[in-house]
């Protein structure tokens, strides 16, 4: 099976020609980052909106029932009481601040090389808009220590345990919501069995978790002119779930239907969780798969640590939900089935086509 960096690999943006601004030279807003000069007029109530996204208490005993009317009525919740220490996260934000604030010319030595996925470099998403965004990134598989050594010859393993130790975390979390989200859909452990079990019964040891994952950290540096920039577009993340930590500047809206765009305000040691396109076609649009953008700010700096969670790349997604009454079962599938692999092709060549794509 393909790991998730090959399967990135094969399907190359051709970004490497494209490096993040130097932020730190820039006094005022190249026009090559200039967005949406006819003013804000996208920036609607929505923002001021009396109904917030969800946040939910993991330890409450109605946390199922809470997270499944949250997927379903925004695609986006918070999470507290999650039981992720503090001090990883803490570790996770130093060291990703400890990147972002080197001399540009250490940062480009971490450069995305030219198809790979990981490393330093401007968001996948690039090349489908017109203009730049106030934004750069560092993408992790597995290990960074390839991309960082050179820059900390002597003290890179700091970098490197917080953000393995951090993926670690994640991973628990994320199992533990899938398996709590597929059980509330009534989809039968065997369609699962990818996830790795926590009950490993009959003392064999549980099969290895081949889920596909990732880790991206975000830095929106200050901004000349907030409002004529996009620290990143809007987008819908490519996976079955995204679990983001961010700091505490404002910054991340969700769209809702109805409503606009929606701010999502930091709430401390809060992760925010958002469904993505995978889950979306598994729960077949029941959830939503929630567009979001990042906004940016004229005095402070921005950072977000992002964590994508998918199934293997060979696993083949379909519509597995299907209806929870007996009078809905049958519900007609609104998606054909797609391997993750395959979804990620079309996601590079189509973005947010690739779903219409799929459509029956
Ligand atoms: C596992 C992932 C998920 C990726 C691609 C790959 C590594 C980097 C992720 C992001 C991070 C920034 C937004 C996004 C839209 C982007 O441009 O790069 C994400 C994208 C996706 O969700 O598709
Ligand atoms: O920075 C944020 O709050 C959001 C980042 C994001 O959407 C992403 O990394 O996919
Ligand atoms: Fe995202």
């Amino acid at each position: 099976m393909s790991t998730l960096s090959e399967v990135y690999r094969d399907h190359p943006l051709h970004l490497h020609h494209i490096a993040p601004l130097d932020f730190s030279a820039v006094r005022t807003m190249p026009d090559s980052h200039v967005w949406r000069p006819e003013s804000s007029n996208d920036f609607s109530f929505g923002e001021l909106s009396s109904s917030p996204v969800p946040v939910i208490d993991l330890g409450d005993p109605n946390a199922p029932e809470l997270i499944v009317q949250a997927c379903e009525t925004w695609g986006v919740f918070q999470l507290v009481n999650h039981g992720v220490l503090l001090s990883h996260i803490e570790e996770v934000e130093y060291e990703a601040g400890r990147f972002f604030a080197l001399p540009t010319r250490q940062k480009l030595k971490a450069l995305r090389t030219p198809c790979g996925a990981t490393g330093y470099g401007v968001a996948r998403i690039t090349p489908f808009f017109s203009k730049y965004m106030w934004h750069e990134g560092f993408t992790i598989m597995g290990s960074p220590a390839d991309h960082v050594r050179e820059l900390w010859p002597h003290d890179h393993e700091r970098f490197c345990d917080a953000m393995e130790n951090y993926q670690k975390d994640m991973k628990g979390l994320a199992e533990r919501l899938t398996r709590l989200i597929f059980d509330s859909l009534k989809i039968s452990a065997e369609e699962i069995s990818w996830l790795a079990s926590t009950t490993g019964s009959g003392g064999s040891p549980p099969p290895p978790s081949t889920a596909s994952t990732a880790l991206q950290l975000n830095s929106y540096p200050s901004c000349p002119d907030p409002n004529q920039a996009m620290g990143l577009a809007p987008h819908t993340d490519t996976s079955l779930l995204t679990i983001l930590h961010q700091s505490e500047t404002n910054g991340l809206q969700v769209f809702k239907p109805g409503l606009g765009w929606v701010l999502i305000p930091p709430v401390a040691g809060a992760f925010v969780v958002n469904i993505g396109d995978i889950l979306h076609i598994l729960s077949n649009a029941r959830f939503p798969n929630a567009l979001h953008r990042v906004v940016v700010n004229g005095s402070r700096q921005r950072f977000s640590v992002a964590y994508f969670y998918s199934p293997p790349t060979d696993y083949v997604v379909s519509p597995l939900y299907k209806g929870l009454n007996s009078g809905e079962d049958n519900i007609i599938p609104r998606y054909r089935s797609v391997a993750v692999k395959e979804y990620i092709g079309l996601k590079a060549k189509n973005l947010e086509n690739a779903l219409s794509i799929l459509r029956t």
